[in-house]
């Protein structure tokens, strides 16, 4: 089975519409307003609405008041979340909507632990840690510490570019792999090379 493809950090109509013909199986949105690739929930649900089928829409929240949750989660019955910061297993199953947990692999964290924790979730993506920054860093960590018998599926995040990314499919062998400063040529714009050839190697592994 190829490797699926999430690329995040979606801010625009046309950087989705590329996502989608460069093949990606999933598009996520940042909901959280501290970041240079934030997007309103009207303007993502507009896009949303706009998404062929077989394609997912992410909607990424941190730590976020459930208020704004919700008025994402009323514009579409096509969303699955994924949290991205300190949210229990409770916050992030009081939606009733399927969902990814990020863990940011901070050294000596005990990743079995963590993931027996969230066993509701759909997925568990593992991201670079880097203090003071929830997400987006651009840094990839250490894919050895990745314990080999997690019984979850594993998005890998973290620095991935189209130079790693097959490496890094080769040696994790993750369920999906994640990306959004790699495919870009500045902060929330996508380069529609990027997408394509960074699918491409994903999926060729
Ligand atoms: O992308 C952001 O700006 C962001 C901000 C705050 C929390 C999470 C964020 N992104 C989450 C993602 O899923 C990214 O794709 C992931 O962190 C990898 O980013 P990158 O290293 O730039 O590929």
């Amino acid at each position: 089975m190829s490797c699926r493809v999430k690329i995040c950090g979606i801010t625009n109509v046309e950087d989705a519409r590329l996502a989608v013909l460069a093949d990606a199986d999933a598009l996520g949105f940042v909901f959280y307003s501290n970041s240079p690739r934030y997007i309103t929930p009207d303007a993502a649900n507009e896009i949303v609405a706009k998404l062929p089928p077989f394609v997912t829409p992410v909607a990424l929240f941190v730590d976020a008041d459930p208020e704004e949750v919700l008025k994402v989660m009323m514009g579409s019955r096509r969303w699955v979340f994924q949290f991205h910061g300190n949210e229990s297993r409770h916050d992030c199953e009081r939606y009733g909507v399927p969902y990814y947990k990020a863990l940011r692999m901070k050294p000596g964290l005990n990743v079995e632990d963590e993931v027996a924790s969230y066993h509701s979730a759909s997925a568990i993506l593992l991201d670079a840690y880097k203090p003071g920054v929830p997400g987006g860093t651009g840094e990839t960590f250490d894919w050895q510490a990745i314990p080999d018998n997690l019984d979850i599926p594993i998005i890998l995040a973290g620095g991935l570019t189209v130079g790693n990314v097959a490496q890094a499919v080769t040696s994790v062998r993750p369920y999906a792999v994640d990306v959004s400063g790699g495919v870009e040529y500045q902060k929330g714009k996508k380069a529609p090379t990027k997408m394509n050839d960074f699918v491409r190697l994903a999926k060729s592994v």
